[in-house]
């Protein structure tokens, strides 16, 4: 079932701030996660959709039902919140039961359909458990249990691991997507964490100050961000500010980049975006883009050592991401130059 914000705006009273003119639309089966900085309106977007706030202008619609005027309890919405919202006086079993108790569900029924649920969530023998007896991970997948149990029109994941350490993080992103994708939900994420919304999410939409900047899919957001904005949110970049001299070559001061063949013209302002992991270091001397230099600070990784590399003869410093330590140059392959309009 398709969930579509259709130029939806709202503002909070007596104030300029919310949500202006975005438009989302997040397909059946769909897992759209929406970021952006604090104060970009991600909270606002999924009150309106749940219903907890109203007001608004333009449209939202679950599976082509206009929701305005519903009240929260009718809109059918799974939902699981960074708190976890459980209810700590009722069983593991019956917390995933409890809306199908709300909806009058046979007591058999409910408690075959909640255990059904349980194991899909790896935790089947915990049905009777007190809930508080549960470590965060494990009330977490509660919680994802108590949303699909409803078999909710679609599913809304609000920060749901922001509580977590990052190794249970990262089992659970899994695991999320995986019952996501097993139950084909429709499901608006929010969240802070870019890599979580990029390791997740079919589509990211992108806000800021309100305003809807990208929607697009992880690698596009990633490779071609459609703003600066967008590019000094995601990931970690070197942003060279210059003029477009000629099809393939953009003059950024310092030196004239080749950048794979384009279509602006000669003069055009633009913002080339290089990626740290496209600093090619140690390059043959007839590379394209190749710059001498100094490494400054490192940091390993792991698996990658990051550096700044300051090239000679300019102010500029790069952001560079090898396997291997850096060295005394650098070069950038053409085609992993993304210009931006500036
Ligand atoms: N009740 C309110 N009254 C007035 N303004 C509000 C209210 N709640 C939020 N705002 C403002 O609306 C804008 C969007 O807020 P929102 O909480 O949706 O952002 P967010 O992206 O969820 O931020 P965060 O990541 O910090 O949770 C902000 O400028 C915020 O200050």
């Amino acid at each position: 079932m398709s969930l579509i914000l259709d130029h939806v705006s709202y503002t909070y009273p007596g104030s300029a701030h919310g949500l202006h003119d975005v438009s989302i639309d997040v397909k059946s089966g769909e897992l759209v996660a929406v970021i952006g900085p604090s104060g970009s309106g991600k909270s606002t977007l999924l009150k309106l959709v749940s219903g907890l706030s109203t007001g608004h202008s333009g449209r939202i619609a679950l599976g082509g039902e206009d929701l305005a005027g519903k009240p929260v309890h009718q809109r059918e919405l799974g939902m699981v919140f960074q708190s976890y919202a459980l209810f700590p006086h009722l069983s593991v079993l019956d917390n995933v039961a409890y809306g199908l108790k709300l909806r009058k569900v046979a007591t058999n029924e409910r408690r075959r359909r909640a255990q059904e649920l349980l194991e899909t969530v790896g935790l089947g023998s915990y049905g009777a458990s007190p809930v508080t007896q549960l470590s965060g991970g494990q009330q977490q997948r509660v919680a994802l249990a108590r949303a699909l149990a409803i078999d909710p029109k679609a599913l809304l994941l609000d920060e749901p691991l922001a509580a977590l350490d990052a190794g249970i993080r990262g089992h659970l992103r899994d695991q999320i997507r995986q019952l996501q994708q097993r139950f084909g939900a429709t499901t608006l994420l929010v969240t802070h964490d870019q890599e979580e919304a990029l390791t997740m999410a079919d589509r990211v939409a992108v806000l800021k100050d309100g305003r809807l900047l990208q929607l697009a899919t992880p690698r596009d957001i990633y490779t071609r961000p459609a703003t600066r904005a967008v590019a000094e949110f995601v990931g970690l970049s070197t942003l060279l500010p210059g003029r477009v001299s000629a099809v393939d070559r953009v003059d950024v001061g310092f030196a004239e980049l080749k950048t794979a063949t384009g279509s602006r013209a000669a003069g055009s302002t633009v913002c080339a975006l290089i990626r740290p992991e496209h600093m090619r270091p140690d390059p043959e001397v007839d590379a394209a883009n190749r710059f001498l230099g100094t490494p400054g600070q490192q940091r390993y990784l792991g698996s990658v050592v990051r550096y700044d590399f300051l090239v000679a003869g300019a102010s500029q410093r790069f952001l560079a991401e090898s396997p291997v330590p850096a060295r005394e140059a650098i070069a950038i392959d053409p085609d992993h130059i993304h210009l931006l309009d500036e």
